[in-house]
Parts: C-alpha cells; sequence; structure tokens
C-alpha cells in the first residue's frame, strides 16, 4: 500500500471521491442485520457522526473503499454545511424514508451535496522561524544519510494543522467530528488528519530535535486542555475518540521537553494534569491480579474501553467484522468493545490479543499488557524527578512506581524463558505471545535481578533482537505470527526499533560489553535463544526471500542468510560497520539495528520515488512502476516489513511521516 507524503496546500480542499456511481439499492451489499439500528453510544452525543442510523447508511454504502487504500471512512471528517436538525430532516426523506432500498447514488448525493471535503474543518499552520539546518543534521557524518534525514525533517512543515472555525451555517454553527483544541499540533500522516496520542511521543522528539520548540509546546498545551476538559487524553483529536485514550506517554513528552526547554512556566500548569491524568488510568483502566507463582495481589493496568457499536472511523470493517462472527454465546457488543480497546492500545488489530481466542474476536480486556503497565511505571518515575527531590510528591509517585515494579516482575517475567509476557487474566497465567512489548521493562528502567546476574544471561534476554539482524533483512517484528493484521509480524513498527534500542541504552555495561557468542556448528542464531522463548520452533519462522522463487534455509546455519562467515557472528548486512574487534553485543546490536532501521527507511523512501541530488538518483520510471510510484517522490511509510527493506508493511498502512 502506498500514499505520497509529499503534501501540498491542496490537501487541504482535498476531497476523497466518493465511488461507485452504481445506482443499485445498498441493500445488495449490507450483510444480514443490516437494517437493525446500531446501539446509540451516551459518550458519542452527534446523531450525524456518531454510531445511529444516519452513520450506519452512509458508513455502510462504504463510498470510499476503492480509490483510497483502507478502510478509513472519511465521512466522520467532513462537516455539514447545514446545521443537525436539516441534514437529519434531508437525511430521513432520501428515498422516501425507505433506506433500506436506498440506492448509493441517493448516499452519494446526500454526502456530496451536504457535506464538505474531509479535513475542512483543518487549516496548515506556517511553521514560524522554521530552520532548515538544525543542530542535530550536523552531527551526521554520513552524507546521504544526513540528506535523507533532512528530508525527512523538511516534512514538519507539511504536518502542523490547527482547528479551523467552522462557520459554514450562516454563524448559526454545525457540528464538527474535530476536538476544540486551542493549538497546533501535527497529524501523524496524510491520512490520519488529527492528533493521536502516543504517536505524539515520537513526534515530540523528533518536534525537538527539530529545533520545533513552540508546536512542541503546542502539543503539550492541548493535551492538559484536554485532561482539563474530559479528565484524560483521548485516543485522538475527534469527538468518536472520545470513549478510549492510547498509551499514556504524556509525562515523558512532558519530561523530555522540560529537559530540552527547562520551561518552567509550563511546568507549573503540567504537574497537576499529569497527576491527574494518572488518576484516570488508575481509576478506569485498574485490576487486581493475583499471581499464580507468589499469591500476592497486584494492582496493574489494562486496557478496557466501554463501546457496543462500530467505531466511526473504521464503521464498516467493524460492522463487516461483527456479521461474520461466527460463535455460540458470544456478543457483538463484546466484539465491539474488544476493537475499541485494542485501539486503546495502540496495536489495534494483532494476535497479541488473541489470548487463545479466535483470531477475528480479540480478548484485550483479558489481558494485562506489560507494556502499558512499564509506561506507567516510568511515568512515576519521571515525574517524580520533576517534583524537588525530598518532596512528598516525589516519594508518593517512587512509592507508586515501586509497587507496580513489583507487579511487573512477579506477573510478567517468566525466569525460565528470559522474558516478559502480557498476563492472561482468563487463565491466571502468562499468554506465551513473544511481542516486541517484551522490551518495554527495560526500557522503562526495570532489569530482572536474573538478568542483572551476569552477561551470558543478559544476552539471552536480547537474544531475539540478534536472531532477526541475521535471519531477516530489515528490523524487528512487532509479534512472531504471520497474520494480515497491522501489528502482527512481518511488520515492523519504528516505535517498537526505538523502545529496543533505548533498552539496550540502558543496560550496565559491564552486562554487554563481551563480543557475541556465536551459534554452535552448523546451527543458526536461532540456537542461541532459550528453548520456548518465542513460543515457535525454528521451523515456524519466516524464512528470507532471496531470489525469485528461492528462500533462505528454514533451520541451520543456511537460515541466517545476514550472517557474515569470515566475521562469524560479528555482523551482519546492512547492520553498519563494527567498531573494532572488540565491540560488545549490546553495541553491535544498537549498530545493527539503527542501521537496519535508517535502510528500510530510506530504501522505501528511494523505491517509492525518492531521491537526493548527487548522492541517489531517482529510479527509473520502469523501476518504480513496480510500486506504483511514477509520479510519487518517496513515501515515509509507518511500518516495515522485517523481510523486505523496500516495502512498507501489510495491513492498513498509512504513510506517518512522524515515525
Ligand atoms: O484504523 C483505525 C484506527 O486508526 C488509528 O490507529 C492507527 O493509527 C494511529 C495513528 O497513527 C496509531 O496511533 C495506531 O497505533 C494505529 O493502529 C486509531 O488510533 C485507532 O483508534 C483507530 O481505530
Amino acid at each position: 500500500s502506498k500514499v505520497n507524503v509529499s503534501l501540498s496546500r491542496e490537501l487541504f480542499t482535498q476531497t476523497a471521491k466518493a465511488f461507485p456511481t452504481a445506482t443499485s439499492p445498498i441493500d445488495n451489499i449490507i450483510p444480514p442485520g443490516g437494517v437493525d439500528s446500531p446501539s446509540l453510544q451516551d459518550w458519542c452525543p452527534s446523531k450525524i457522526f456518531c454510531p445511529g442510523d444516519l452513520l450506519q447508511l452512509v458508513s455502510l454504502a462504504n463510498l470510499w473503499s476503492l480509490n483510497l487504500i483502507e478502510d478509513k471512512n472519511y465521512f466522520v471528517m467532513k462537516p455539514p454545511l447545514l446545521q443537525t436538525s436539516s441534514i437529519l430532516d434531508i437525511f430521513e426523506a432520501i428515498h422516501d424514508g425507505d433506506h433500506a432500498h436506498a440506492t448509493f447514488e441517493e448516499i452519494m448525493d446526500f454526502v456530496d451535496t451536504y457535506f464538505l471535503g474531509d479535513d475542512a474543518d483543518l487549516e496548515p499552520v506556517l511553521v514560524n522561524a522554521f530552520n532548515p539546518d538544525p543542530v542535530f543534521l550536523k552531527d551526521i557524518p554520513d552524507p546521504l544519510v544526513k540528506a535523507f534525514t533532512q528530508a525527512v525533517h523538511m516534512i514538519w512543515a507539511q504536518l502542523v494543522r490547527r482547528r479551523k472555525e467552522h462557520n459554514f451555517c450562516n454563524g448559526l454553527g454545525c457540528e464538527t467530528t474535530i476536538l476544540p483544541l486551542n493549538h497546533s499540533f501535527v497529524v501523524p500522516s496524510e491520512l490520519d488528519r488529527e492528533p493521536y496520542y502516543w504517536d505524539s511521543f515520537w513526534i515530540m522528539e523528533g518536534l525537538l530535535a527539530s529545533e520545533l520548540f513552540d508546536v512542541a509546546n503546542d502539543t503539550l498545551q492541548n493535551f492538559m486542555d484536554e485532561i482539563e476538559k474530559y479528565g484524560f487524553i483521548p485516543n485522538g483529536g475527534r469527538i468518536y475518540y472520545l470513549n478510549r485514550s492510547q498509551p499514556p506517554l504524556f509525562i515523558q513528552m512532558l519530561h523530555r521537553y522540560i529537559n530540552v526547554t527547562n520551561d518552567k512556566l509550563t511546568l507549573k500548569r503540567a504537574l497537576p494534569l499529569a497527576e491527574r491524568e494518572l488518576v484516570w488510568w488508575w481509576q478506569h483502566r485498574s485490576i487486581n491480579v493475583t499471581s499464580p507463582t507468589s499469591g500476592q495481589t497486584h494492582l496493574l493496568a489494562f486496557y478496557n474501553v466501554k463501546n457496543s457499536a462500530p467505531r466511526p472511523e473504521v464503521y464498516w470493517s467493524d460492522y463487516h467484522d461483527a456479521a461474520a462472527l461466527n460463535c455460540t454465546g458470544c456478543f457483538v457488543s463484546d466484539l465491539y468493545a474488544e476493537l475499541a480497546s485494542g485501539a486503546e492500545s495502540g496495536w489495534d488489530r494483532s494476535s497479541r490479543w488473541m489470548n487463545g481466542r479466535d483470531i477475528l474476536f480479540p480478548d484485550v480486556r483479558n489481558t494485562v499488557p506489560v507494556d502499558l503497565n512499564s509506561i506507567l511505571y516510568r511515568n512515576h518515575i519521571l515525574l517524580a524527578s520533576l517534583y524537588p527531590q525530598e518532596s512528598d510528591d516525589a516519594k508518593r509517585n517512587l512509592a507508586s512506581a515501586e509497587r507496580l515494579r513489583s507487579g511487573i516482575l512477579d506477573l510478567f517475567w517468566n525466569a525460565t524463558k528470559f522474558a516478559f509476557y502480557d498476563f492472561n487474566i482468563r487463565e491466571g497465567r502468562q499468554n506465551m505471545i513473544f511481542t516486541a512489548a517484551n522490551f518495554y521493562p527495560y526500557w522503562s528502567g526495570i532489569i530482572p535481578n536474573e538478568v542483572m546476574e551476569s552477561g551470558d544471561n543478559a544476552w539471552k534476554a536480547f537474544s531475539s533482537v540478534n536472531m532477526a539482524m541475521n535471519r531477516w533483512n530489515g528490523t524487528f517484528p512487532a509479534t512472531f505470527v504471520e497474520t494480515d493484521l497491522k501489528w502482527d509480524g512481518p511488520n515492523a513498527w519504528p516505535p517498537h526499533q526505538y523502545i529496543i534500542l533505548a533498552a539496550l541504552r540502558l543496560l550496565p555495561g559491564n552486562l554487554t560489553s563481551k563480543i557475541a557468542p556465536i551459534p554452535p556448528i552448523n546451527e543458526s542464531s536461532f540456537a542461541l535463544i532459550p528453548e520456548g522463548q518465542l513460543n515457535k520452533t525454528e521451523d515456524e519462522l519466516w524464512t528470507e526471500p532471496l531470489y525469485p522463487y528461492v528462500r533462505s534455509n528454514l533451520n541451520g546455519l543456511g537460515a541466517d542468510v545476514n550472517f557474515v562467515q569470515e566475521i562469524r557472528g560479528r555482523t551482519v548486512l546492512n547492520g553498519g560497520e563494527p567498531q573494532g574487534e572488540q565491540e560488545g553485543w549490546g553495541d553491535m546490536l544498537q549498530r545493527e539495528l539503527a542501521n537496519r532501521y535508517l535502510a528500510s527507511a530510506l530504501c522505501s523512501w528511494q523505491a517509492t520515488g525518492g531521491s537526493v541530488p548527487d548522492l541517489l538518483p531517482r529510479l527509473s520510471n520502469a523501476n518504480l512502476s513496480v510500486t506504483q510510484s511514477e509520479s510519487t517522490t518517496g513515501n515515509i511509510f509507518d511500518s516495515f516489513s522485517v523481510l523486505d527493506i523496500v516495502s512498507t508493511g501489510k495491513g492498513d498502512v498509512l504513510t506517518q511521516a512522524s515515525s
């Protein structure tokens, strides 16, 4: 899938064109039950954009299905031209009120005539004092890497928006789905045209490096306004996200921002609001879990959204998933709650949430996630550090962190497999699905005693990263399970690479300073991973495509296609140059993973038309036609494939200039 990231000002007047033009009644395509009204959601009162008859009819007509890449419902981004009561009257009259037999054309006419282009409620913001050459670029020695990084830096200018006062109803006020945000914000991509909560953590890192301090401050101010108004930070900046949050990274953004800017005024406003956000998580998203090993009960956090209708932004696909549900004793409303809870986790669709259930019916609300609790642990630690050292507030946060730390180690850590797993509440045990979330505790500063004991043990905990580098061409996958879902392998996501790099960096040097072990003769890097850690046998893992129709071996030395025989175990292809003969494995894995990430971002950009004068020529049209990129100038994708560094991840993947 692909979308050109070179946005232009035209974007703001651009409308997703409706399709098809058929005059057939829409009931031809609606699965059984399609004419039933969805259950209304008290947290989402709009009669146009929240689950209800109007949204259902327009969404199920699926007007945008063919000319856009994924299942996003562009209708919910279109401000109406009339006040709600008039829109509802006109809607009632469609096909003389016999909506079940309405035609595509009638629905399309309704949308095209009475609604504006998607995003008409947003406007671009010109970034003041944009520095095309920020200091961090000076530290990049390689000219090509530097030029590519600068090209990415330049994309900021196209991603900053603000809410536009919507005054198309003669001053009487029409509805719009964008939340009343008072400050500018950065949208993550050309398709996700509102601020997103957890994306903003990485956006903040980028803004600070790019010296866009005002935009960084605006990002925090919007979040603080949201905490004041709603008590929490919603998943995204639209009304249909008001029933859920996303991984709570506000405190981490704040901490980073304060460290860089020392902005005392913002800190003063932020501290009570940061506390308030944490209270929301502990009041609304916590559960007592008893450890099967220690017998102790811990208060931990989980994702748990109240929702009993399709998510407005992906109404069609949620509705169809529910219609396809074939189980006895399960309820469609439960599925809708699960899908919304998955979205709250940031990993909206993933086999991580299967918990032994059917892949189509996630079990998010019975899963206590290791990453969420690690984030909250780190939040308490960082928040404590923002108060005076010996203050009660600092001590209170440190005590909360300590309680969480003991819960994380007790429930998620598996000392036999040297890995962290999510905890399945229904079955009262770890779920044994190895995912990139395993690395969050290290990033948050939690290192189990067994890992601290020796360098050999620490290696066991990170040996899967070594295997990924040796076995595949790309970075580290979301999970080791292959599905068509976005947050599964072989998709690899930038946030996970960031977390793994940070986790490696935080390991004490004495644990990581030895050179990496090498596999026993004729075996692959898989042999260095503790038995059962991945919950997969070696031949169940993906093999790297080498030439057309030729793949690497399922197991043994031939599976490690990137292993360089002459310097066994010391380097992998596309992993950069080792820092001397004695480079420790901690530095080695960081170097390899960072180089692989860069290779994935740069090569997929080049494969979709990216070029740098004198350094990286534009590919020929014949080459670009392979990815249908003859008219694009380079895409920055939001996920990659571990098997192919020139490719985006599969599933409903969008471009995401901020990652
Ligand atoms: O596809 C519908 C879902 O879209 C969002 O999720 C994805 O994009 C977000 C923005 O980049 C990202 O934060 C998230 O991790 C992605 O899975 C949205 O957050 C979901 O709520 C929504 O249902």
